[in-house]
């Protein structure tokens, strides 16, 4: 058996960066910047009152200070004139300053009569005027590889960017195998139950830039597998769920094997997801998950969504980690790396009692993995501990 970190350097080495395409920026939420992107002008172009109010020539304004209304400058509306000692335009958030302008004395501060404003009250000191290129100027860049957030969507578009180059995203064919196994929906014999990796994992490898084409259910026979494996061509990435142990009806690898697998490695010392295998179909990265449910999603957290970042252009490596205390004692780990499902509270961790690898119900209260070095010894209350977030 390798280590996990063995596995996983031999998981990324199955992919490289995708294409290059240019998608519009309605469509671009979520997918990885591929090359640096400079804005196309000054925000704001112009500069900008910040403030309803009155703009005047001086910064140097007093109680009682009297003003002639000769104009009005609106958010897409310049005035075109300019403002001289003694003169005022009303001014609007958003609207040029006009030449001439140097403040803008919030209305709040002002009473008016017909074309006379008269300043009142205390004056706050704030010239309420945003300098021309002040959020960014023409050329500056985002630089690329970046998953882009609402937030860069934004920025893009101030920037008129409105088309944006991006990875393609990497297309996973996904794989369920067993004969005891139905869709959602379907109504199970009594022998049978509901496969649930397959839709957890696509939700995974989705929320991670995938796109996902979920394949039919292989039954545990050669003819079966084959028959899905075949539907699988063209994916960036095979991912298959079950069959990877030692049973009879465990047939994943040898079918994978008569169609080609130049297989990587099998068997990683690593609790849950031990029984891994990973390698290539001609072009095609595949890796054979176990069928414990939470095996398999342990292993697309450790292993798939690395190998995923490497495939859209990221920096690809082991997920980060972060250290916590622990709020309750561990006992001794075993040989094989631990990721047990936990749970973070008030700064500390805390794993939960059941850690058997079917239990979904306990990985759907878990936000976070401890990871357990093997041979780790038993840990008390508040030792520090690694966790990956989940
Ligand atoms: N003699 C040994 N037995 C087992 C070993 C071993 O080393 N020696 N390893 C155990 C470990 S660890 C794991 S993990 C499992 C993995 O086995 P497989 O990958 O062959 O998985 P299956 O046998 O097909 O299924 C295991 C379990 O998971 C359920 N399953 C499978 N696919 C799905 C799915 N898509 N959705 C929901 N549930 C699924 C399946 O019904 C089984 O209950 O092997 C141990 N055995
Ligand atoms: O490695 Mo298995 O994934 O322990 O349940």
């Amino acid at each position: 058996m390798i280590s996990v970190a063995e596995a996983l350097s031999a998981v990324l080495k199955l992919g490289s960066p995708l294409d290059v395409e240019l998608v519009s920026l309605a469509e671009a939420d979520g997918r990885v910047l591929a090359q640096d992107v400079a804005a196309t002008r000054n925000q704001p172009p112009f500069s900008a009152s910040a403030m309803d109010g009155y703009a005047v020539s001086t910064t140097d304004v007093f109680e009682g200070d009297q003003f002639t209304v000769i104009g009005e400058a609106a958010a897409g509306h310049r005035f075109d004139g300019v403002v001289g000692a003694g003169q005022t335009v009303r001014i609007f958030t958003g609207a040029p300053m006009p030449e001439g302008a140097e403040r803008v004395v919030i209305q709040e501060d002002v009473t008016r009569d017909g074309d006379v404003v008269v300043l009142q009250g205390t004056l706050d000191t704030g010239r309420h005027v945003r300098p021309a290129g002040g959020d960014f100027k023409t050329g500056d860049v985002i630089t690329a590889p970046r998953r882009l957030g609402p937030s860069d969507i934004a920025l893009l578009a101030s920037m008129n960017v409105a088309r944006v180059p991006v990875r393609r995203r990497p297309v996973v064919a996904i794989i369920a195998t067993g004969d005891e196994l139905v869709s959602p929906g379907e109504t199970p014999r009594d022998d049978q139950i509901i496969a649930s990796n397959s839709l957890g994992l696509a939700a995974m490898f989705r929320s991670a830039g995938a796109e996902t084409r979920l394949l039919p259910i292989a039954k545990d026979t050669p003819s079966s597998l084959e028959m899905a494996l075949s539907l699988a061509e063209g994916a960036d990435l095979l991912v298959t769920i079950g069959g990877a142990s030692v049973g009879d009806h465990d047939i994943v690898a040898d079918v994978a094997g008569n169609l080609g697998l130049e297989r990587q490695f099998y068997k990683v010392a690593m609790r849950p997801g031990k029984p891994l295998m990973a390698g290539r179909i001609g072009q095609m990265a595949m890796i054979g998950l176990p069928g414990n449910p939470v095996s398999s999603m342990v292993c697309g957290e450790v292993f798939i969504k690395p190998l995923l970042d490497r495939f859209l252009g990221l920096p690809a490596g082991p997920r980060m980690r972060i250290t916590l205390p622990l709020a309750a004692p561990l006992g001794a780990n075993s040989q094989r790396e631990h990721y047990m499902r936990a749970i973070t509270e008030d700064g500390a961790v805390k794993s939960f009692e059941r850690q058997d690898s079917s239990l979904l119900t306990v990985l759907a209260c878990a936000n976070a993995l401890i990871v357990r070095p093997p041979g780790d010894p038993a840990r008390d209350e508040g030792d520090r501990v690694q966790v990956i977030t989940l």
